[in-house]
């Protein structure tokens, strides 16, 4: 299957960006937010507190100016000083306080919204995995989480207290002289008319640049990972080039970011000390006038300079808050997707009589032997099936059509068929990683779309071409193929992939393997996936070419010990090779998304042109199925319904 990814950033694929206001976007958080509101909301008071001290200075000031200055009495100054400095204090520590109050919480609420991100991707279906870049899930995870946990910290709190600040500082302004008051104010208008346009060009450039943070993710992940393919082709030069590329987008619309903060950081000084100024002038003339008092303009002026910070602040807090509007939204993104439905759909009653009336059932394989009910209905049986990859064009030819199979209790069943013909896929509908489009699947009579997914899942066990290891010990990835396997079973399962390797490791089967941990062989790797798919000892044994990377000798050895196991379960496995299709009672081959061809190995090597290629040299050399026109001749004029009568064990 493949497994390159396209940048999430397709239009398509994303919302625009100002489809739901900032607001409504950051609403969602509060369940999150939710459990630790009190902690939160108190230290939103306190720093409220905090910020409202700062408007009493200017008041001790005036009383300052206005009394022990004017009367010359330094005992009142000393006083005077000495309470701004408790205020300086009390001020610091409520600061102070409000971070302590809200650091911890907060680390748990970007933990929390974490662990639910981590646990919605596992229970995604396979389909949007299929659709979603690595590298965007990933930035999703770290980044955009970490944008929202500094927007609950500091803008959120700020946008709030340095809001009551600015109203009480009006009302403190108006009561000393209403008139330089509304001077002062006179700014506030156009002011807010450039901030909302500003939100609204900021959301659109922060919402691009977070994506271009994600398409830079899967290009590294990518560089990582194929790190192999990258230095054996001499592709660095070209990686690096790609990487640059990206990273150049990337710093011109972070260029954009700053551009469009400095030109509402500028105005929103700019227009404020204008005013202040303009205000300034006019109460100095007053003051001449004797029309006011000296201390109400030292303290007017002080209560201005006391709003500067948060009035200045709004710019970027406004701007932080837009960005994790942004994040939170692409944390929605993922949240919404729908999860694979883990209830069991409705199914029609399980009946030999209804599996022998579905539609393109009557002809299905195995079923005109005059085999008794459990020949009919039990073992692993496809009915009609037809299956389209839902990202696929619609107007796309399904990639598998009208698939009828039935793999009797006990029997094993190699599917082969030129590369690209549906092996994979048709694999894959067994243990349900995709829905069907049409059609059936029975375990045992049972529809698979009628049982939980986990009985379905515990019933089958799947080997993939590509063995993927996790980062844990060698014995922790084998047993994750069966929960609550014990040591007997483990060395059973080693025992049949012949993976007496694992003793020779360091620690034996305790051995750290994957990623962080010891590299292994493909061959190597591909034998611990075997052993994790049979070590449960599933009903239903579903196997993706599960030898390719071994030798011939070692090939051998796995195949005698595998069929033991097989000889236990209802096994399909894909096979590209006549040795592995020596493991199996019968052989069906697939064609053009269609069973064309079911029989034993001998008879469809003498009856099926497409076989005899497919299993010669030129088969091995996986041409593509649009190539096989000879075969198409043959399958043609021998259809499925021909050959049943072949289809004897
Ligand atoms: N996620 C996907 N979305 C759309 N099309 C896909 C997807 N995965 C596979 N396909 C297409 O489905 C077809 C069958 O692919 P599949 O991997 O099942 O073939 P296969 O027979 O297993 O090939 P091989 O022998 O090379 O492994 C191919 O044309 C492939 O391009």
């Amino acid at each position: 299957m493949p497994t390159t990814h396209a940048p999430a950033t397709e239009p398509d694929q994303l919302p625009p960006a100002a489809e739901q206001s900032a607001v409504r976007t950051l609403l969602r958080l509060w369940p999150y937010v939710r459990p630790v509101r009190a902690r939160w909301a108190s230290a939103a008071v306190v720093a409220v507190v905090a910020s409202c001290l700062s408007l009493v200075f200017p008041i001790v000031l005036k009383w300052i100016v206005d009394g022990p200055v004017t009367d010359h009495d330094p005992g009142g100054v000393w006083l005077g000083a000495g309470m701004l400095l408790a205020l300086g204090v009390t001020e610091a520590l409520l600061f102070g306080l409000r971070r302590w109050l809200v650091a911890r919480p907060l680390v748990s609420v970007e933990a929390a919204m974490r662990a639910d991100l981590y646990r919605h991707l596992q229970r995604l279906p396979v389909a949007f995995h299929d659709r979603w870049a690595s590298g965007q899930l990933l930035s999703r995870g770290t980044t955009d989480l970490m944008v929202v946990r500094m927007f609950l910290a500091f803008p959120l709190t700020f946008l709030i207290v340095n809001g009551v600040t600015i109203a009480a500082g009006f009302v403190l302004l108006l009561a000393q002289d209403w008139g330089l008051g509304l001077v002062l104010l006179a700014p506030a208008l156009p002011l807010m008319v450039l901030c909302y346009r500003f939100e609204s060009a900021y959301a659109a450039v922060s919402r691009r640049a977070q994506d271009q943070v994600g398409d830079l993710t899967t290009v590294v992940e990518e560089s990582v990972l194929g790190i192999r393919i990258i230095k054996g082709f001499g592709r660095h030069r070209s990686q690096a080039r790609a990487f640059r590329d990206l990273s150049r987008t990337l710093r011109g619309t972070e260029l954009t970011k700053a551009r469009l903060l400095a030109g509402i950081l500028g105005v929103i000084t700019l227009l404020p000390e204008l005013a202040l100024g303009a205000a300034l002038v006019l109460g100095s003339v007053q003051v001449a006038d004797g029309k006011l008092s000296a201390g109400t303009l030292v303290a007017f002026l002080s209560t201005a300079l006391a709003l500067r910070w948060p009035i200045d602040s709004i710019g970027f807090l406004l701007a932080m808050s837009q960005e994790a509007a942004t994040a939170t939204r692409r944390f929605f993104e993922v949240m919404d997707a729908p999860e694979e439905s883990f209830e069991v759909m409705d199914a029609p009653e399980e009946s030999s009589e209804t599996a022998a009336g579905a539609p393109g059932q009557a002809d299905a394989p195995g079923r005109e032997d005059g085999a008794g009910r459990e020949d009919g209905v039990g073992g692993l049986r496809f009915e009609g099936v037809r299956f389209h990859y839902p990202d696929a064009p619609e107007a796309s030819e399904p990639v598998l059509d009208h698939i009828d199979l039935h793999i009797r209790s006990g029997e094993t069943l190699a599917l082969v068929g030129a590369t690209g013909s549906g092996k994979t896929t048709l694999t894959a509908l067994v243990p349900r990683l995709h829905e069907l489009s049409g059609g059936r699947i029975t375990l045992d009579g049972r529809d698979i779309a009628a049982m939980e997914r986990e009985e379905l899942r515990t019933l089958v066990s799947v080997a993939f071409e590509e063995p993927t290891l996790f980062s844990a010990s060698v014995a922790e990835n084998v047993l994750m193929g069966a929960a609550g396997a014990d040591d007997s079973q483990l060395d059973r399962a080693l025992g049949v992939a012949q993976a007496a390797f694992v003793k020779a490791l360091p620690e034996g089967a305790g051995t750290q393997v994957g990623e962080q941990g010891l590299s292994l062989s493909g061959g190597q790797r591909q034998r611990l996936a075997l052993a994790r798919a049979v070590v449960g000892r599933p009903r239903f044994l579903v196997l993706d070419d599960p030898l390719s990377a071994l030798d011939v000798h070692t090939e051998a050895l796995v195949e005698a010990a595998l069929r033991e196991v097989l000889a236990e379960s209802t096994a399909l496995v894909v096979a590209h090779r006549p040795s592995t299709v020596l493991l199996a009672d019968r052989v069906a081959l697939l064609s053009g998304g269609r069973i064309t061809a079911v029989g034993t190995h001998q008879e469809l090597l003498r009856d099926n042109a497409e076989y005899r290629h497919l299993m010669s040299g030129a088969g091995t050399s996986r041409s593509d199925t649009s190539g096989s026109g000879t075969s198409g001749a043959d399958t043609e004029e021998d259809g499925p319904e021909g050959r049943e009568g072949k289809g004897t064990r």
